[in-house]
């Protein structure tokens, strides 16, 4: 197991990410993304990750969250549509008739924001890793169903596409099933479990905290090869029910631009820590809250969409 790191996230490295958009784009072209989040009395995990995806810039985002969520969501962000499970499945499964537009697939998927972790939530899950091989995040209850199931926890390993997964410390000790006996906090531990996590599910592991750690592969002369990078940017005001939230949805609507999931993972994180840091600059440590981040985001990306 390798705990070096590779680099840390710098701001010249998401100017490389993060290009001012070509004048004739359109919003075809800025990716299409469908979050499935929120339950009930968990709307706000919906909201904020749905939000962050059209902050963050993605053409159309859809949001998959029982229909008592709906107006809350089609208040709060009714440029987000809203759509049940059924049709949510139906549209992965590439069936568009009766959407009365033409659907070419999302462009990336998020799973997991506050859905629970019953058996319907888990149906589902498997149903998704079944049916969509495109670039996908998992989140909060996602993470905590496939550290509960081996069938989960196979399919994961064996999925066509990209995954990314985004747990906090708990949840990563959760995920690798051990009884981790150091402190989460220290440095050495929190990276041994970011690189045994991307080696035993092989996928792109975001280990959430202060100095988030961004593991994963990047190629180098055709050869994979493993890097882990830790961010520069965020602060302990961010430590807050719902900052996962948002960067699920940064996460989902960068690597829905085309973004690969590596550098959408590590330009992810780097712009949720600046959002909060401009959150911080204005309210304080104490005062802020998820949805500061959420409203941070344009003055975040902004600097990096100017010609
Ligand atoms: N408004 C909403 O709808 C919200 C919904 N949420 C959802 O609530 C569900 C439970 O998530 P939680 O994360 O609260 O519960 P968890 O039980 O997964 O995690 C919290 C536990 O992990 C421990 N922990 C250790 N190190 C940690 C670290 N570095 N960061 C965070 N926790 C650490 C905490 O002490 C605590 O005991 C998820 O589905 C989540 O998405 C939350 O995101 C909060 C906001
Ligand atoms: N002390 C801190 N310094 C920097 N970032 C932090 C700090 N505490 C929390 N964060 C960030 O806030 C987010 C918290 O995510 P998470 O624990 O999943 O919260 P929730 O599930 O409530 O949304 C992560 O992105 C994490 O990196
Ligand atoms: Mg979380």
């Amino acid at each position: 197991m390798i705990t070096n790191i590779t680099g840390t996230i710098t701001e010249e490295y998401v100017r490389r990410v993060i290009r001012p958009r070509p004048r004739d784009m359109h919003k075809g072209d800025c990716g299409h993304v469908l979050v499935i989040a929120g339950s009930a009395g968990m709307t706000g995990a919906a909201w904020l990750a749905a939000g962050a995806c059209l902050r963050t810039g993605s053409g159309l985002v859809y949001v998959c969250t029982p229909k008592a969520n709906f107006s809350v969501i089609q208040t709060l962000a009714p440029e987000a549509i809203c759509i049940e499970w059924d049709e949510a499945l139906r549209l992965l499964s590439g069936d568009n008739t009766n959407t009365g537009r033409h659907f070419s697939g999302y462009d990336a998927v998020a799973f997991g924001p506050g859905v629970g972790t019953g058996m319907q939530s888990k149906r589902r899950l498997k149903a998704l890793l079944m049916t969509y091989g495109g670039p996908l995040v998992l989140d909060a209850d996602g993470l905590n169903l496939i550290a509960g199931d081996d069938e989960l926890k196979e399919m994961v390993r064996s999925y066509p596409g990209e995954i990314v997964m985004t747990p906090h410390a708990g949840e990563a000790v959760r995920l690798l099933q051990i009884r981790e006996t150091g402190d989460w906090k220290e440095t050495e531990t929190r990276r041994r479990m970011a690189s045994y996590l991307e080696e035993t599910y092989g996928v792109t592991v975001v280990l959430k905290g202060a100095g988030t750690l961004v593991a994963g592969r990047e190629t180098e002369d055709g050869v994979p090869r493993f890097v882990m990078y830790e961010n520069t940017t965020g602060n302990p005001g961010m430590a807050a029910a719902g900052s996962g939230d948002v960067l699920t949805g940064v996460i989902t609507s960068l690597a829905g631009q085309g973004i690969p999931v590596t550098d959408a993972a590590k330009t992810g994180v780097w712009i949720h820590g600046r959002a909060g840091d401009l959150a911080a600059a204005d309210l304080g440590e104490y005062g802020m809250i998820a949805g500061d981040i959420l409203r941070k985001l344009p003055a975040a990306l902004k600097p990096f969409g100017e010609r």
